[in-house]
């Protein structure tokens, strides 16, 4: 038997890094090989077995400035933009993979994520469940047979916690729509609507964002044409569906060249929609 993938986990004490915890726990080709947290977290030095509210996990939590420390063949950020791109430096210089699961970078940050993609195995998408990147194809191809006579708007919901808008999932639906359609994303987004707007403009694709609860994760496109309209929804209901999709695309990157990679690609459905 193959020798299991040595994975650590950035963020360990966070909402999904105890899900990750427990999803590489459950994976028999993955074994835990340590868990960080953020430089005077009161979570370093627990289980993060225990923390996750598992079994004992045999890893302690350690402080991420003691990454460079320790040995791992892929590192599994979803934490911040910053904490996640500091990271990077030590999985270049371990020859570690990474798979990000963050969401909110801005260009700079993007920059430093295609820099190190070019030294090691990278895979990073907004949303690791398979249903969300199955519907990336779907959109694709609806929004290709409507054309511009449909309105689109992304529609999403999330937890009170959440601290970046829109999604990261709902800018990557965006991207493919306005892609499909031959526009760029950032020449006809439009992110909020209030007073007299006018009627809305043709060719637009407008983002609504709701927080509220625990809410898990949610996102509908809708497509709205004359007598009719078309939604393509996605509901998680389990974090657990992001966390085994990370730990799927962990086993992967481990034995990647140094690349750009996404969940498409770990779940062999890259290829465009034709
Ligand atoms: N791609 C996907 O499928 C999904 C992506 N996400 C994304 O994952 C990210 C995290 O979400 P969520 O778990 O809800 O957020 P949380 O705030 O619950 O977790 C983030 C964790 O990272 C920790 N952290 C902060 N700084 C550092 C550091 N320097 N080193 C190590 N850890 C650090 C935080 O610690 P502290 O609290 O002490 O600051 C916290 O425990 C978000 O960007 C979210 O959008 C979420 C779900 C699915
Ligand atoms: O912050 C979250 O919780 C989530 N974030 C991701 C995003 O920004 O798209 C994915 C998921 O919907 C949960």
């Amino acid at each position: 038997m193959a020798k299991p993938v040595k994975v650590a986990i950035n963020g360990a004490a966070g909402r999904m890094g105890r899900e990750l915890v427990i999803a590489c726990l459950r994976n028999e080709a993955l074994a835990l090989a340590a868990a960080f947290e953020a430089p005077g977290s009161e979570a370093i030095g627990r289980d993060a077995g225990r923390l996750a509210g598992a079994d004992d996990a045999g890893v302690a939590v350690d402080s991420a400035a003691d990454r460079g420390d320790r040995d791992f063949d892929v590192l599994v950020d979803f934490t911040r933009p910053a904490p996640c791109v500091e990271a990077l430096g030590d999985c270049v210089a371990a020859g570690a993979a990474i798979v990000i699961g963050t969401t909110g970078f801005d260009d700079t940050q993007l920059e430093r994520i295609d820099a190190a993609a070019e030294r090691i195995a990278v895979v990073m998408a907004p949303n690791f469940s398979a249903g969300v990147n199955l519907s990336l194809k779907l959109l694709e191809m609806a929004a290709k047979a409507l054309g511009d006579s449909f309105d689109i708007e992304v529609l999403e919901a999330h937890h009170r916690h959440k601290v970046d808008a829109p999604s990261g999932t709902a800018l990557r639906m965006g991207e493919v729509l306005a892609e499909a359609t031959g526009r760029e994303l950032s020449d006809c987004a439009v992110y909020a609507r209030q007073g007299h707007t006018g009627e809305r403009e043709r060719g637009t694709i407008g983002f609504q964002t709701l927080r509220g609860g625990d809410i898990v994760g949610e996102h509908t496109v809708l497509f709205a044409g004359d007598g009719e309209r078309l939604e393509i929804t996605h509901k998680a209901s389990s974090r657990q569906t992001f966390a085994g999709g990370a730990m799927r695309a962990a086993g992967w990157a481990a034995s990647r060249p140094p690349g750009r990679y996404d969940m498409n690609d770990v779940l062999g459905i890259a290829e465009r929609a034709d």
